[in-house]
């Protein structure tokens, strides 16, 4: 089976060849013939240019270490006060355990193991072929979506060891080996993200738009090739990889890990870890339980693979999203019964409404519009939703996950703020990810956006519209 197939829909090997649920057209041009035709110079302007790509570069990894050195169990969690950073830095390099160490040979073979291991269960498990979306040469890829089954057996292959005298003891080795394991999964993220980009000028393969702009900086972090694959290994397909399997499972399994090192500490595991576990846990299986949907969204469809993803992928996600839980291995909160109820209320609203969200765009892409929800058509073809949920706001989504978001973080407490770190960054990414989205609607669907917005004013808070907030601020400015 080749990886890039004309879009007339062929059998695929292992099961049938399911076309991804799209509404997109074949574009109404010609195909452009030429490889610079089809992949056009981009300019450099996401995230500030050249210069801020190469801030989040060096930044991003920087906060997954200060992460660490700052809230562990040698300094406590004191990002806040000078002696606290003075004290974190006198640690780096010179830390009282295995969990602070740089680099560890030991880690990193074992890091190579699990990216090793998730291969192998891509390769070898069963799953269905999804026909991906027309790509811009007129070709479609094919996607093997067995993320589900990887986890199934991953977390079945965890229970086994949990169950054996001395199980709980091994599992804390990945929280005893924390600093290594994000040094070695950064290693690997430089590494393929080096690597896809010196390939992209070898193999003639489709760019993304916005990562050819000639600028090295820029084009190492957005990403030069669209779809990039190993050689010889035309069906792998890294990015759709990276996005869900090694980097996200990993982050389960490294709550376990956390969730343990209480156990052996206190003897037991304490609400606000049941609740972090179960919740995070949950959003990793529903992510991965709707693998499929991914194969729409702007990372697979439009961004390149670079450091962004493959980076965000395999160490931003698993170990800074892993924070809460590691925090509550070394600083247990009782939550009690109404701070429980709270938290797990506001985390289910979220995951009501971000469920909800999706799944009424998910069917409704797919044809089918069980809850009888008003749309408009645009002049594209596409129809557009606009009652439901995307008719209380443009994103409504990405309100649910923040409030899921929110709901991870309570039950930490508040004797640290770090712990908190996720809302606030996750609020600059939905928000950025807002006006990219809104960008690309505008121009994919002209005036009938313009019209789109006038009935849906609110941008992602369903009923709250920000700029009414903004200009009213600016009004009180002047006054
Ligand atoms: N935890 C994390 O770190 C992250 C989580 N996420 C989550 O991933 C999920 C997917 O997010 P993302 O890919 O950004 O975007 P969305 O799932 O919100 O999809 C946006 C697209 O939906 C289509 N659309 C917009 N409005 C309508 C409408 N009214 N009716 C029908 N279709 C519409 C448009 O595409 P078209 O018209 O072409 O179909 C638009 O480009 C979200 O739930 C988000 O919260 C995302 C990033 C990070
Ligand atoms: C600091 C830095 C370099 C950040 C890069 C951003 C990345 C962390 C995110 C960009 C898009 C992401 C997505 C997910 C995780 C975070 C990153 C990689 C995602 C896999 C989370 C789970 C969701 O269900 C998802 C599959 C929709 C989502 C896809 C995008």
């Amino acid at each position: 089976m080749s990886d890039s197939q004309p879009s007339t829909g062929e059998e695929g090997t292992t099961t049938t060849v399911i076309t991804a649920t799209t509404h997109l057209t074949l574009p109404a041009h010609p195909i452009p013939l030429t490889y610079e035709e089809l992949n056009p110079r981009s300019k450099p302007e996401e995230f500030f240019g050249p210069i801020g790509t190469f801030g989040i570069t060096l930044l991003a990894p920087l906060f997954t270490y200060i992460f660490f050195y700052t809230c562990n169990d040698a300094v406590g969690c004191t990002p806040t006060t000078v002696s606290g950073w003075k004290y974190a830095w006198s640690l780096v390099g010179n830390f009282p355990s295995s969990a602070g160490y740089l680099w560890e040979w030991k880690a990193f073979a074992v890091y190579l193991g699990w990216y090793a291991y998730c291969i192998v269960c891509w390769k070898v498990l069963p799953g269905d072929v999804i026909q991906g979306n027309l790509l811009r040469d007129g070709t479609r890829k094919n996607y093997k979506m067995n993320g589900l089954y990887t986890l199934i057996l991953t977390l079945g292959l965890s229970v086994g060891v949990l169950l054996n005298p001395g199980g709980i003891e091994l599992f804390t080795w990945l929280y005893d080996h924390w600093v290594p394991l994000v040094s070695s999964s950064l290693a690997m993220a430089t590494f393929q993200a080096l690597w896809v980009y010196g390939y992209s000028y070898y193999n003639g393969e489709l760019l993304a738009l916005g990562g050819n702009s000639g600028n090295f900086i820029y084009d190492f972090f957005m990403g030069r090739p669209l779809n990039p694959h190993p050689p010889f290994f035309p069906s792998f397909d890294i990015k759709t990889f990276n996005e869900v399997r090694p980097g996200m499972i990993l982050w389960l399994i490294l709550n376990i890990s956390c969730a343990c090192e209480q156990y052996l500490r206190l003897g037991t595991i304490t609400d606000s870890m049941w609740v972090v576990l179960t919740f995070e846990g949950w959003y990793t299986v529903d992510c991965l339980i709707q693998e499929h949907t991914i194969l729409n969204q702007m990372d697979i469809t439009t961004d390149g693979f670079g450091f962004m993803l493959s980076m965000g992928d395999l160490t931003w996600v698993p170990f800074t999203y892993g924070l809460q839980a590691r925090f509550l291995a070394f600083n247990p909160v009782h939550m009690g019964p109404i701070y429980t109820s709270v938290v797990v209320a506001i985390t289910l609203a979220g995951n009501y409404i971000f469920r909800q969200a999706n799944n009424e765009k998910g069917n409704f892409r797919a044809g089918k519009n069980p809850k009888n929800l008003e749309y408009m058509t645009t002049e594209r073809g596409t129809k557009l939703l606009t009652s439901g949920w995307w008719g209380r706001s443009r994103h409504p989504n990405y309100f649910g996950d923040w409030l899921m978001a929110l709901g991870w973080c309570l039950p930490t407490g508040f004797s640290t703020p770090l712990t908190y770190y996720y809302i606030v960054y996750f609020v600059i990414l939905l928000v950025h990810r807002q006006i990219r989205d809104d960008g690309a609607c505008r121009h994919k669907y002209g005036k009938d956006w313009d019209k789109y917005c006038e009935k849906v004013p609110y941008k992602i808070i369903p009923y709250v519209n920000i700029e009414v907030w903004m200009r009213w601020g600016e009004r009180y400015g002047e006054i």
